[in-house]
């Protein structure tokens, strides 16, 4: 079993999009598949689950299919950065949750397991714990999502010397080309290939997916 974190240079930079195009990928290998959002803001009440977008697009993207509650079991409503949420809700965030959660996909030993953060690197989970904690502790390899738009250099490169100080290893980052209008796309991925200390691993289109020979590339390198 080959496990990630998935990591973005901020909120929306497509970390959900990138982790269900691996996850789905992985499978046309032949390769069975699960992805875990432990914890996730913003979500409404589907019967009798709390049910958020990321966590919904997650599930149905693995090929072993379990409830949401076991994909995403830390939810709150309001859209907002997690550790206000849990605060106005009384809850405090700790690590024993989230590893709780990652154990149990653990022992349905998918050959790739992806765990996709919220926010950026360095989320807050209390005021003096953050997720990023919780990723050095499991000893992760890290995959960073990089949102190509104005800005993302230094998003980049701040964010990947976070997650090499914290002693984590990033595997490879993604091009993922959230607006189809950058200006100089190619010369800000031609730059963002010098300068980042990690390989890119796949380069994703914008509202198009990414051919199956890049994604086939990516799953081989990953599992
Ligand atoms: N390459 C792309 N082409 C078109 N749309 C994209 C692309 N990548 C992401 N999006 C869209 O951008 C929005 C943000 O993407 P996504 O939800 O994956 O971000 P995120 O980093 O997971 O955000 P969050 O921090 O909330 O988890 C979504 O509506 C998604 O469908
Ligand atoms: C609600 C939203 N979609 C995200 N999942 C949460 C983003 C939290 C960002 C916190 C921050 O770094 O400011
Ligand atoms: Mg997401």
């Amino acid at each position: 079993m080959k496990q990630y974190f998935i990591t973005g240079t901020d909120t929306e930079v497509g970390k959900t999009y990138v982790t269900c195009h691996l996850l789905k990928a992985a499978e046309s290998a032949q390769k069975t598949s699960l992805g875990y959002k432990p914890i996730s803001a913003g979500c409404e009440k589907v019967g009798n689950d709390w049910v958020n977008e990321d966590a919904s697009e997650i599930q149905q993207a693995s090929s072993i299919k379990l409830p949401i509650s076991s994909i995403n079991p830390i939810t709150f409503v309001p859209p907002i950065a997690p550790h206000i949420a849990a605060k106005e809700a009384g809850v405090t965030l700790t690590s024993e949750a989230v590893v709780e959660g990652l154990v149990r996909l653990q022992q349905e030993t998918p050959d790739l397991l992806l765990m996709e953060g919220a926010g950026g690197w360095r989320l807050p989970l209390t005021d003096t714990l953050f997720l990023s904690d919780v990723v050095s502790d499991l000893k992760m390899d890290v995959i960073l999502v990089v949102g190509m738009k104005l800005g993302c250099l230094n998003h980049a490169l701040l964010t990947a010397q976070a997650i090499q100080n914290d002693g984590l290893n990033i595997v490879g980052w993604v091009a993922n080309d959230i607006t189809g209008c950058m200006s100089r796309y190619d010369d800000n991925l031609a730059t963002l290939k010098n300068v980042m200390p990690a390989p890119l691993l796949l380069e994703v289109p914008f509202s198009s997916a990414p051919s199956t020979e890049a994604l086939q590339t990516a799953i081989q390198k990953l599992c």
